[in-house]
């Protein structure tokens, strides 16, 4: 694991917009894994930049999204589809026949979780993976006690990620308690795994995906079994790690060794 340990939001936004505008540099008809919540919205703000700039563009680009609410169709505000359609997809050069969120009005939701892995599959894998995390440590709709070799599948969500996610919905506003979410096998076959969290109230989570044991109980600790996974952070989500100088210290000397490399 790489730990990224930096100042706010902002930069935390930065860094991991320019790890996709790299990728995308790199490979333009990348497959991207594509993440929900709050937190991707400034790297998806970063990227629509670049992207109206002429700096990276996606046209040749196929999407897959890590989740969607079971019972609520992409036209629902409160559905992925919505969300990523006006977050990212409607402002930028993306052929939105590309682009994949689990269907959340899947008349057979097990059959569609199957067809979601195989069109993941017939695309070649994801090459660059885009996760948030749960305040109880789930990526994805991955809620503790998920298999850590699982495939996309239905899940039920805890209270807490219920709770959690009930700001987004009205309160007279059905708020699912079910969804289709990539499994925790299907997002460590993305080659590279890049992890966004922000704020105090992650801090408990990232201690035990970095710093924990692996284990189903937290399913970003799976994380660490994965051969690049980045898990980018500000203060504020690393402010319970114990280890908090040696990651600065490595991160800083992986940048004095790019520069190297860079200057050759
Ligand atoms: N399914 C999504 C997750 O993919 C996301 O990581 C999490 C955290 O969201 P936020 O970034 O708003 O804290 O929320 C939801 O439960």
């Amino acid at each position: 694991m790489q730990i990224v340990i930096l100042k706010d939001a902002t930069e935390v936004a930065r860094y991991g917009a320019d790890l996709f505008v790299a990728q995308l540099k790199k490979q333009p008809a990348s497959t991207l894994g594509l993440a929900t919540g709050s937190t991707p919205v400034a790297l998806y703000q970063n990227l629509i930049e670049k992207n109206q700039q002429g700096d990276i563009s996606f046209s040749q680009v196929t999407s897959f999204n890590l989740d969607e609410y079971l019972g609520l169709d992409g036209s629902h505000p409160q559905s992925y589809r919505f969300f990523m359609n006006e977050q990212l997809f409607d402002h930028i050069d993306i052929a939105k026949e590309r682009t994949h969120v689990p269907p959340g009005d899947a008349q057979d939701p097990i059959a569609a979780c199957q067809e979601y892995e195989a069109r993941i599959l017939a695309a070649g894998g994801i090459d660059i993976q885009l996760l948030g995390i749960g305040r109880n440590g789930h990526i994805g709709f991955n809620e503790p006690s998920s298999g850590l070799t699982s495939r996309t599948r239905v899940k039920t969500l805890t209270k807490a990620t219920i709770d959690d996610n009930a700001r987004f919905f009205s309160e007279d506003e059905y708020q699912p308690h079910l969804s289709i979410t990539m499994g925790i096998g299907t997002i460590l076959d993305a080659k590279k795994v890049v992890l966004l969290a922000t704020g105090e109230n992650k801090a408990a989570a990232i201690k035990a995906t970095v710093e924990g044991p692996l284990t189903a109980s937290c399913p970003a600790s799976a994380l660490q079994m994965h051969r690049d996974a980045v898990i980018v952070i500000d203060e504020a989500a690393a402010s319970e790690l114990a280890d908090v100088d040696f990651y600065k210290h490595i991160e800083a000397e992986n940048q004095k060794l790019l520069a190297r490399l860079a200057a050759k």
